[in-house]
């Protein structure tokens, strides 16, 4: 099939490379002219394992190319939409102008019958507004909503084999024709079986909303008993296997550490409360501003658990922090819990050195005010204490002996409890778990 997928970021141009692969003739549009120019010359403008490779067979097949003149979408009959929907300045409802300046564009080249297909997240009601406005402007194009589950790190296989297959079409004919061109896109997903929901617009809107909401309270829930296991000596990896053997709860998602972040569950958390609240519904969500808070709650935790290892002050002690990526094969630092942890210590004085195997190229933009170095034995030289907070590979296999002849003083706190601490504490360390002793 002809496909054209709008907005080449984390989602869309795995999107795009992934549908290549798939046999369809992708073409990708973005307005970034820089983005557009790494990725038409196959090399993906961020990390994400497995990319490369589909990027460049896509492009040498010639069944993938990118560009940013929106005129390209012409020959394509499925439209895919996936522009960022972040989280409003000073407010937590998202900010919708990049994907309604998206359909905006778009209209012009569409023909009768092609089938927009959005995959952005965004706010119950928007699928509904948009469709009015394409057919207000005369359009005979069709809309279907079909959110995206895939996990950063693991796009390339989330997209190729997706563990479900949702799609919200309008009621009647038109919806029966936008299901059977989503099918025919996605033919090889679903011969293999991949579970398919087809739903109305509200319901699918509100399927992605509400699984990264549950996500976010599964994470913030151990959270929680972490911090009640910080008051009573509990140990909540302990307390996380013992419950996570219950199959109803399951053990995925029970990590207790620094919390979530990242450019989707902080943004869809507060922008749900914001529509529910729009909707007078914000009662039933209410809930979520504790998820929030609590996994902010976390990051101080960290930052205290520094300064209080320096008897209150931490001015001038040099602090290696592990990680800056908000999770470990990403370079993504869209509200990273790492990057946060750096920012605070840094803001309180100390002399912070970060590193990170994929993110700092990223971090020294936004935090220019940071020290990094991609080698961790620099990082760890000299040290006065070391925070973990993105479990990376690289830093689990450290061997605690090795990494304590670099440091002034070993003192470890273990951000995303990922290290072990008879280890740790058996080759002279200091460890500090989040919430076990
Ligand atoms: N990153 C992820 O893992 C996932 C993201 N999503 C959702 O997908 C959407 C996109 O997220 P990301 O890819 O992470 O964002 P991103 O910020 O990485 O990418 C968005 C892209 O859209 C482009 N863009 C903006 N306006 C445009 C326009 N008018 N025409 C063409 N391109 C335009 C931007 O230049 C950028 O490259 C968001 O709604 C997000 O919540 C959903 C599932 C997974
Ligand atoms: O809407 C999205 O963009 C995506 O958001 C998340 O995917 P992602 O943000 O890539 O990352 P996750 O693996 O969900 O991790 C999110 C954050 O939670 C943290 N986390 C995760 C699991 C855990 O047990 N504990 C924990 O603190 C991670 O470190 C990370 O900061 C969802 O998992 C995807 O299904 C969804 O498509």
């Amino acid at each position: 099939m002809k496909v054209s997928v709008i907005g080449c970021g984390y989602l869309g141009a795995v999107h795009a490379a992934a549908m290549a692969e798939l046999g369809h003739d992708v073409v990708g549009i973005d307005v970034d002219e820089n983005k557009v120019a790494m990725l038409a010359s196959g090399k993906a403008p961020f990390f994400e394992p497995g990319l490369p490779e589909i990027l460049t067979a896509g492009i040498g097949s010639g069944r993938l190319s990118f560009t940013t003149d929106m005129s390209a979408v012409k020959d394509a009959q499925i439209h895919f939409v996936a522009v960022g929907t972040p989280q409003k300045k000073g407010e937590y409802a998202a900010d919708l102008t990049f994907v309604d300046a998206a359909i905006e564009s778009l209209i012009p080249y569409l023909s009768d019958g092609d089938l927009v297909a959005g995959k952005s997240t965004v706010p119950v009601g928007t699928a509904a507004r948009l469709a009015t406005l394409i057919a207000d402007s005369g359009s005979k194009a069709l809309l279907a909503w079909n959110p995206e589950f895939l996990r950063e790190g693991f796009a390339v296989q989330d997209t190729i084999s997706p563990d479900r297959l949702v799609y919200g079409v309008p009621g009647g004919g038109e919806g029966e024709k936008a299901k059977e061109l989503l099918d025919e896109v996605y033919a090889v997903a679903l011969s293999s079986g991949t579970p398919l929901v087809v739903t109305d617009y509200a319901t699918a809107e509100l399927v992605k909303v509400s699984a990264n909401a549950f996500l976010a309270t599964k994470i913030s829930f151990i959270n929680a008993m972490a911090e009640i296991a910080e008051s009573t000596g509990a140990d909540v990896t302990r307390l996380a296997d013992a419950i996570g053997f219950d199959a109803r709860i399951g053990r995925r998602f029970l990590n207790a550490g620094v919390g979530f972040g990242g450019g989707c569950l902080p943004k869809d958390i507060r922008a749900f409360t914001a529509r529910a609240e729009e909707l007078g519904r914000g009662e039933s969500v209410a809930f979520l501003k504790e998820v929030d808070a609590i996994n902010l709650r976390r990051r101080q935790k960290v930052v205290d658990l520094v300064v209080e290892s320096f008897g209150g002050d931490v001015f001038g002690k040099r602090v290696a922090v592990l990680g800056l990526a908000f999770k470990p094969d990403s370079d993504d630092i869209r509200d990273s819990p790492a990057l946060d942890v750096a920012a605070k210590l840094k803001g309180l004085g100390a002399d912070v050195i970060a590193t990170d195997p994929e993110a700092i190229s990223n971090a020294e933009k936004t935090h220019p005010q940071l020290v990094y170095t991609p080698d961790i034995a620099v990082a760890l030289t000299g040290a006065d204490a070391v925070v973990v907070v993105t479990e990376w590979k690289h830093f689990r296999d450290l061997v605690p002996a090795d990494a304590a002849k670099l440091v002034k003083r070993a003192y470890v706190i273990d951000g995303r409890n990922c290290l072990d601490p008879v280890a740790w504490r058996s080759a002279g360390w200091e460890y500090r778990g989040l919430g076990r002793p």
